[in-house]
Order: structure tokens, then C-alpha cells, then sequence
């Protein structure tokens, strides 16, 4: 992803002081902050506070942090208490868990004296795997955006809404939800991108940052404005990311994200989801009962985080004092409402049977 010029990942290791740097989210859209992740409290902090973001940015983060503990300590011991660490912070977003295990499984047979390279190594190789998955996401979804343009009278643009940041900010690079925003913006094809708020952290603010970035025309609208919009025409295709989704295709994804299915199911709007295999839970059929969501601090929600009088970055209240909140972060939309997910592979119905036509290594090996 280009900002102002210069391409970044939303990662990287820095070769010269040999640790993670990150862009700390917390500051965006108003300020970029390239900060760096140095402890194991550091890469706690940095998923847990959201200075990293997203389902596969989480994933990513994770194998550099086992990478720091196995340069620490390489024992099991050190290993499996890196993994409760780490796998403590975030309960809902499945790639943390599924970065963690895969380090594990890598790095437990080795002999201790191999572990430190072996796990850097292999962080780096998740990283780069999150990159090309993306981009053949990014592939897919833009065939779906060409078949809608195709139906437009040359030069109107392709509608679509998203909902929070499934964005190059939410994963190494490219994003999923945006990576077919950026494909088809890159082909040349006439896109306008409806982006929702997405309270209480505004991570559609992201998304607005982002697509700028690249050049892509969009509309930042409140979280409640996407059924009005729908209702009334205004968008061809709904597109939004996830952060587990379960082997039938349940779609557990930012709050606010159900909703969205809801008015596009009741308006004849595809509704689809960009899935990174990473983020497929085969272990999990229903999601609604089985996918554990997220209770984050009830502030996030009373305040709201932006520029205030006089510059510089500040929270203000937004609720009386002592006002009685409620923080879900995310919810869960059933595979009925999901038009298709989007996958590096292709394209399929959200239901065990599409994903395991699609998958059936990873779906063989989850019985
Ligand atoms: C590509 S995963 C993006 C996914 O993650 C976000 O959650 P959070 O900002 O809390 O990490 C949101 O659910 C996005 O759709």
C-alpha cells in the first residue's frame, strides 16, 4: 500500500535494530506513528490496545512475537507461555489462535538451539503468505466487481459498501475487503465505496484513510446510514472482512456487521465476505453458539477519540458521567445471509460444502 508515495506494509521487521515495527493505529487517520515492538508486554499492548488491528494483522503480530520469545528462551515451556501470553489478549479473531498453533507445531520438534531462526523464519513466511492471499483475494473480488460494471453504462461507478477497516491496515497488505477495491480501482473500472463508521472505535476512518491513499472515491457515512442507502438503490454490492468464519460459512465479523447483512438480504444486495483461509474455523459449525465475542472496555464507547480544539489528539465524553455501557465487538452474521465469500482460491457459497470444494486439504484434515 502507497502513502503519499512511499509503500508500506502495516509490519515489518527492521533489519537494523533487529525488532518488529508497527504502525500504531491507535493515532490514525490523524497521525501515522511507525513505533517499534520490543518485549513481550510490548506485543501484548499492541494487540490488545488495537495499535495493530484485523483478523490477519493479529495473526502476523503473533508469530513475531513467539519469534521474540523463542530469541529469549527457546524451551517449550518459554514457548507455551508465549502462547497463553499472546492467546490471551483477543479471544474472538481466529488467526491469532491459528499463528500461535502453527509456531508451535513448527518450532516444538526442533532443538532448542534451532528455534530462534526457525521461528523469525517462519513469522517472516506467514507475513508474506498474508500478502499473496490478499492479492489472490483481491483477484477474485474483482471478477465479481467486473460482472456488476459490465452491467452499467460505461463510466457509472460500481457501488459497494463496506463495514469497519477489513483493509491493507487490517492485514500486511492489500487488506480483503479492500484488496478487490484496490484490483478493480487499479483496472481502471469506476468505483465508488460507501464506508460505514463503524463505532465505537471508527475504524471506518480507516478506511477512509486508506482508500484516499490510493485514490479511490468513497463516502463516509454513519454505521446506521447502510440500510437507508440500500433501500433506496444506492449500492450494488456489499463487501465487508471477517474474523472467524466458521466451516458452514456463519460470518463472525465487526459489530454492526449482521445488521448490514440484514438490509442487504432484505433489499436483493449481494452481501459478500472477503475470507482469508487463515480465518476459517473448521473446528466451528455454528457460530452464533460457538464463536466467542469480544466484551471490550465499555470507554470505547461513553468517549470518542479525534482532533480536538487546538490540535493534537483527545477523547471526549460522549455520554453522561456514570452511564451503564455495553461493548460487543463483533457479531455474528448466519450463512443464509451471506451471498458468497471470497477466498484466495475463489469464490464460494457460504456453506460447508463450498468451503470444502474449495478447501477440502484443510477440510479432510479438521475431521
Ligand atoms: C481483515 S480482518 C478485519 C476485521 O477485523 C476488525 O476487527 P478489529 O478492528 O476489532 O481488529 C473488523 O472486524 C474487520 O472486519
Amino acid at each position: 500500500m502507497k502513502i503519499d508515495g512511499t509503500h508500506y506494509r502495516s509490519l515489518w521487521w527492521n533489519g537494523e535494530s533487529d525488532v518488529l515495527d508497527i504502525i500504531d493505529q491507535r493515532w490514525l487517520p490523524h497521525d501515522f506513528r511507525v513505533v517499534p515492538v520490543a518485549t513481550m508486554q510490548d506485543f501484548a499492548d499492541a494487540i490488545f490496545q488495537m495499535r495493530v488491528r484485523g483478523a490477519p494483522l493479529i495473526g502476523a503480530t503473533a508469530a513475531y512475537g513467539m519469534a521474540l520469545a523463542m530469541a529469549e528462551d527457546p524451551s517449550v515451556a518459554n514457548m507455551d507461555a508465549a502462547w497463553t501470553f499472546l492467546e490471551k489478549t483477543r479471544p474472538t479473531a481466529i488467526n491469532l489462535r491459528w499463528a500461535l498453533d502453527r509456531c508451535r507445531a513448527a518450532l516444538r520438534p526442533l532443538l532448542e538451539a534451532e528455534r530462534a531462526a526457525a521461528a523469525l523464519t517462519l513469522a517472516h513466511e506467514i507475513a508474506d503468505e498474508d500478502v499473496e492471499i490478499n492479492r489472490r483475494i483481491g483477484e477474485n473480488g474483482l471478477a465479481l466487481i467486473r460482472e456488476i460494471a459490465a452491467r452499467k453504462p460505461a463510466g457509472e461507478p460500481v457501488r459497494l459498501l463496506t463495514h469497519c477497516n477489513a483493509g491493507w491496515l487490517a492485514t500486511v497488505d492489500w487488506g480483503t475487503a479492500t484488496s478487490p477495491m484496490y484490483h478493480a480501482h487499479d483496472a481502471g473500472i469506476p468505483l465508488h465505496v460507501w464506508v460505514d463508521e463503524t463505532r465505537p472505535r471508527n475504524q471506518g476512518a480507516l478506511t477512509s484513510w486508506e482508500l484516499g491513499k490510493h485514490g479511490v472515491p468513497h463516502t463516509y457515512v454513519t454505521d446506521n446510514a447502510g440500510g437507508h442507502l440500500m433501500q433506496h438503490g444506492m449500492v450494488d454490492m456489499v463487501i465487508t472482512g471477517t474474523d472467524r468464519t466458521t466451516r458452514r460459512g456463519d460470518v463472525c465479523n465487526k459489530i454492526g456487521t449482521y445488521l448490514k447483512a440484514l438490509a442487504a438480504h432484505d433489499n436483493d444486495v449481494p452481501f459478500y465476505v472477503a475470507l482469508p483461509s487463515p480465518t476459517i474455523d473448521w473446528t466451528v459449525g455454528d457460530g452464533m453458539a460457538e464463536i466467542p465475542i469480544e466484551e471490550r472496555d465499555v470507554q470505547e464507547v461513553t468517549h470518542v477519540q479525534g482532533v480536538i480544539e487546538g490540535g493534537g489528539i483527545g477523547t471526549v465524553q460522549v455520554t453522561p458521567a456514570g452511564t451503564a455501557g455495553g461493548n460487543p465487538a463483533f457479531d455474528v452474521t448466519p450463512n443464509r445471509l451471506v451471498t458468497g465469500l471470497i477466498t484466495e482460491r475463489g469464490v464460494c457459497e457460504a456453506s460447508e460444502k463450498g468451503l470444502a470444494e474449495l478447501f477440502p486439504d484443510f477440510a479432510r484434515a479438521a475431521e
